[in-house]
Order: structure tokens, then C-alpha cells, then sequence
């Protein structure tokens, strides 16, 4: 071999001159045997990188349903079980949420009491119009005309008592932002608009709004800050805080017993309950806990927090570092139900390790708050049917949460015939385990009949407010969708 006394490394690495055969043969043995220790290190390395890969790479969990189908209270229980620090340190903030929730209802019972006072007035008067009084929520049902009631002095004095609650009612709707707002019937729009075969003129709001935004970081937990002190706020914007929040608690201190007179009061019930309408039913019932919650020490309790109703706007990201499994990150994504933010949820389908599907089966009888033409559970199925068909996720874990079960035995048990609303329930036993055993099945066929592969069928009942039971259940759900997480990060 010729080497250039120009070239001082071929020179460094080159042979001895006078090398004897032997000599060659134990340099190039040595050689070989320094070359599979360096490959063996280099091997090592890259698989440390690729483990060291797989675990970093976080968990992600799409919730997914209709709004009002439970998806930020599972996603509350997930932060309750696994976040306890964050959770303690919102726990405060929850209070104004809850004052609202409590507000808003007792709001909607005025606004009844309101219109059956005013129709019974205009009864009493010969030849005047019957045409109730107009007060803010139109969604409620018309006023039972021929009933009677003997509505007092006491009646009035309520009425007028509560007045100022409209105000604290609109100031913390504007503190809150609009996660503070309910959708309102809006424009007519597609169930599923992320869904590549509605055509493109039903998939899009017409105007594009806030609900329509693909991802916010934090979303109701803006909201919320709003409302927690923080060493940033400067001494004056604490004072105006401080100040406002006052003036809020002050009114509605003020308004205690007449919210206590107003939901005990036995003529007021008996509206309710011609109307049929059961508050109790509703997100953000507060009006059992009056007594407790009204109170310059209450502090909102975990199952508070879960009860109370913010919506979720956009699609927000929550980080959760569970203990278990070696401080693995969990990205969990919690969308806005309501049918003008779905087309968002499709740019999450790609990189998603699990989804977990919600329907309240309590729903069978409700319509949807945007489009008050269409049936809820009609609405879950056609949104059940869409996710199950989707290429994109078909080998994805879909998990179903029938949730709201807590709220579907209350309706059963206190008469409602579920054949009534859905005929092709037959003349099946009208009680709580057939009634859910019926959804299963019609949910299970249509999994299968619409996923493009097969795909197991994982179901939960659940009513997601019960914190206990709901741990039990996230226990499981989290094994799974962990051991699903690391066989795929294993194929990579
Ligand atoms: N009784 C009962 N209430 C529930 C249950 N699950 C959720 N809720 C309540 O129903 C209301 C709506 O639940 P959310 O979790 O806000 O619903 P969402 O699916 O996040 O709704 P959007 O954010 O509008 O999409 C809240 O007040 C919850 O506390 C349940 O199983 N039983
Ligand atoms: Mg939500």
C-alpha cells in the first residue's frame, strides 16, 4: 500500500513497516474486536434513544359527545384522581361558577313563577288578552292555562326581592367570558361536521365564531383564572376585584331567604310539577345546597366542582403526569359538544391513542339546545355512527361512556315510558337494566355495522358526578388505553 508522507493520520493508522505475519494477524483480530464493541455501543445507544422516545411520548385521550354529555366532568374526575395540587388550587375559583349555576335556576323558576302570575292576572281581568307577561328565556314550555293557582303577597314580594339577582346574573356571565354562556338555537347545522362526506356548505358555521377555534390551550381554566388572585394582578386591579366580588356576595347574601321561600314554596312546586319540568335534572343544580353554599366560608367540595357547568369552548388541552406507570404524561383533549365546534375535533383524529365516547342515555326525551328540532339521543347516534366510521380512526380504541344513568333511573322511576319516545322500544319491561341493555345493543350494532375493521366494544355505565365510582371505572379505562399506548409505541 502506498501511503503520502503528506497525510499524517493514514500514517498514524497505517501498519508498522516491518510487521511479521503474526503480527498482522493479532492487529487485525484486535481491530475487528474494537470494531463490534463500538457497533454494540452504537446499538445500545439507539435503543436508549428509541425507549427513552416511547416514554416520552405522551398518552393522548380524545373525549368526545354532544354537549352536556359529561366530557369535562370525566376529564374533572381525571384531574381529581391525578392533579390534586392544580385541583386544590382552583377549588376557590369554582365558587363564582357555582354562584352562577345557582343563579341561572333560580332565575328560570322566577321567570315561571313571573308568567303563570301574570297569566292568572290577565285571567282575572274580563275581556283583557291572555298573553302571558315576556320574561328573558323563551325556552321554557307555555304556561298551563286551566290550572289555578292561589298565588299571595308572598309571591310578589319574592318576585321583587329577587330582581337584583338578573344583574349579578349578566356580571358574571361578562367576569366569566363565554364559557359562561349556554349555545343559544342557533342556525341550522350538521351533526357531524367533521365528517368528510357532509358536504361542505352544511360542515361550516356561517360565520365563523369563538366556538369554531381549533385549539386553546386552556380554555374553561381561562376562565376560571379570571377569578384567582395572583401575585401578578396589581394591588389596584385586586382592590377592583376584590371589590366586585364583594358587591356580587353582597347581593346575593341578600337574596338567601327569598331563593329559600322561592324553591320551598309549595305553590311553586306545583307549577314545576304541571309543567312537568324537573330542575333537579338540570347542570349546575344548586338549589338543594342553598343553605350551605350561600355562606361567607363555603368552600365548593369536590363533588361541587363535578356538578358545577361551565361549557368547554374550542378544543382544550389538559396535561396530566399520572404516578403510576413512572410519571407518564397524559394529554387529554376535551371538546366543545355543541354541533358549531365539531368541525374542529377532526384535526385531533390522527394522533390519538384513545377515544372515549359519551351519550347521556338519560337523554331520550330532551332536544338539543341549538337545534331545539332534534332529539338528543338521535343526535348521539348520528355522532356514534360518524366516529365509528371514520377511517382515520380504525384502529383507534373507542371506549363508550353511557353516561347520566343516575339521571335515567330518576325518569324511569318516576313514570316516564321510554316506548313513548323511542317506538321501537317495544313492549320491552320499562325499568333501568333493560332500558340500558336496550342502548348497549344499539349502540354495539352500530360499531359494528359502521367500523370499517373490527373493533372490540368497550362500555361503561356511568353517571360521572359520582366521584367514587367514577375512579373505579378511570382506573380501568387508564390500564387499557396505557397497555394499547405501549403495544403500538412497541410496533413503531
Ligand atoms: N346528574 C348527572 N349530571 C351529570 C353527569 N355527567 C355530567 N353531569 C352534569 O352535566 C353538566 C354538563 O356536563 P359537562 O361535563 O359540562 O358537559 P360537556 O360534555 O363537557 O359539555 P360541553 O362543554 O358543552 O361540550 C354538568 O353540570 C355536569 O356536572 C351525570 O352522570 N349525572
Ligand atoms: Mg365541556
Amino acid at each position: 500500500m502506498f501511503i503520502s508522507a503528506d497525510d499524517p493520520l493514514a500514517l498514524a493508522i497505517a501498519p508498522p513497516r516491518n510487521e511479521t505475519p503474526e503480527e498482522k494477524d493479532a492487529r487485525e483480530t484486535a481491530e475487528l474486536e474494537a470494531r463490534r464493541i463500538s457497533d454494540a455501543i452504537d446499538d445500545q445507544i439507539r435503543q436508549e434513544r428509541t425507549a427513552l422516545k416511547k416514554k416520552k411520548k405522551p398518552v393522548k385521550v380524545l373525549l368526545l359527545g354532544q354537549s352536556e354529555s359529561g366530557k369535562s366532568a370525566t376529564l374533572k374526575n381525571f384531574q381529581l384522581q391525578h392533579a390534586r395540587h392544580e385541583w386544590a388550587e382552583e377549588r376557590a375559583s369554582w365558587r363564582a361558577v357555582i354562584y352562577l349555576n345557582l343563579i341561572r335556576n333560580i332565575i328560570r323558576v322566577l321567570d315561571i313563577l313571573i308568567r303563570e302570575m301574570s297569566l292568572a292576572e290577565s285571567e282575572k281581568r274580563p275581556g283583557s288578552s291572555t298573553t302571558p307577561e315576556c320574561v328573558s328565556d323563551s325556552d321554557e314550555e307555555t304556561p298551563s292555562r286551566g290550572m289555578s293557582y292561589h298565588f299571595t303577597d308572598k309571591h310578589s314580594f319574592i318576585r321583587r326581592r329577587l330582581g337584583p339577582l338578573r344583574s349579578v346574573q349578566i356580571d358574571l356571565e361578562s367576569k366569566l367570558g363565554p364559557e359562561a354562556q349556554e349555545v343559544r338555537s342557533a342556525t341550522s347545522m350538521s351533526a357531524t361536521p367533521f365528517d368528510s362526506t357532509v358536504p361542505p356548505s352544511q360542515s361550516l358555521p356561517k360565520r365563523p365564531s369563538r366556538d369554531f377555534g381549533v385549539s386553546s390551550t386552556n380554555g374553561w381554566k381561562s376562565a376560571l383564572e379570571k377569578l384567582r388572585p395572583s401575585m401578578m394582578n396589581s394591588a389596584r386591579l385586586q382592590r377592583r376585584r376584590d371589590a366586585d366580588h364583594n358587591e356580587i356576595t353582597d347581593v346575593l347574601f341578600g337574596c338567601k331567604e327569598a331563593m329559600l321561600d322561592l324553591w320551598q314554596d309549595p305553590v311553586v312546586q306545583q307549577v314545576l310539577a304541571h309543567r312537568k319540568m324537573k330542575i333537579e335534572d338540570s347542570p349546575g343544580f344548586f338549589l338543594n345546597d342553598i343553605g350551605r353554599i350561600v355562606t361567607h366560608d363555603y368552600e365548593p367540595t369536590d363533588s361541587d366542582i363535578v356538578r358545577a357547568r361551565l361549557r368547554t369552548v374550542g378544543i382544550q388541552q389538559h396535561r396530566v403526569v399520572m404516578d403510576e406507570g413512572g410519571g407518564k404524561e397524559w394529554l387529554l383533549y376535551d371538546v366543545g359538544g355543541a354541533r358549531s365546534s365539531r368541525a374542529a375535533w377532526a384535526s385531533y383524529f390522527d394522533d390519538v391513542d384513545a377515544i372515549i365516547f359519551l351519550c347521556p342515555i338519560s337523554c331520550f326525551d330532551e332536544q338539543l339546545r341549538e337545534d331545539r328540532r332534534v332529539n338528543r339521543l338521535e343526535d348521539s347516534y348520528l355522532l356514534w355512527k360518524s366516529v365509528c366510521s371514520s377511517r382515520i380512526l380504525a384502529k383507534t380504541d373507542i371506549i363508550l361512556f353511557l353516561n347520566k344513568c343516575d339521571i335515567l333511573q330518576k325518569k324511569i322511576q318516576r313514570g316516564m315510558c321510554i316506548k313513548d319516545y323511542i317506538p321501537s322500544y317495544g313492549d320491552r319491561k320499562n325499568d333501568t337494566i333493560t332500558v340500558m341493555r336496550y342502548f348497549q345493543q344499539h349502540f354495539k350494532e352500530i360499531s359494528k355495522q359502521h367500523s370499517p375493521d373490527p373493533r372490540p366494544f368497550f362500555l361503561h355505565f356511568t353517571s360521572v358526578i359520582d366521584t367514587k365510582a367514577t375512579a373505579a371505572t378511570l382506573g380501568v379505562v387508564e390500564e387499557s388505553i396505557l397497555r394499547a399506548h405501549l403495544r403500538k409505541a412497541d410496533l413503531l
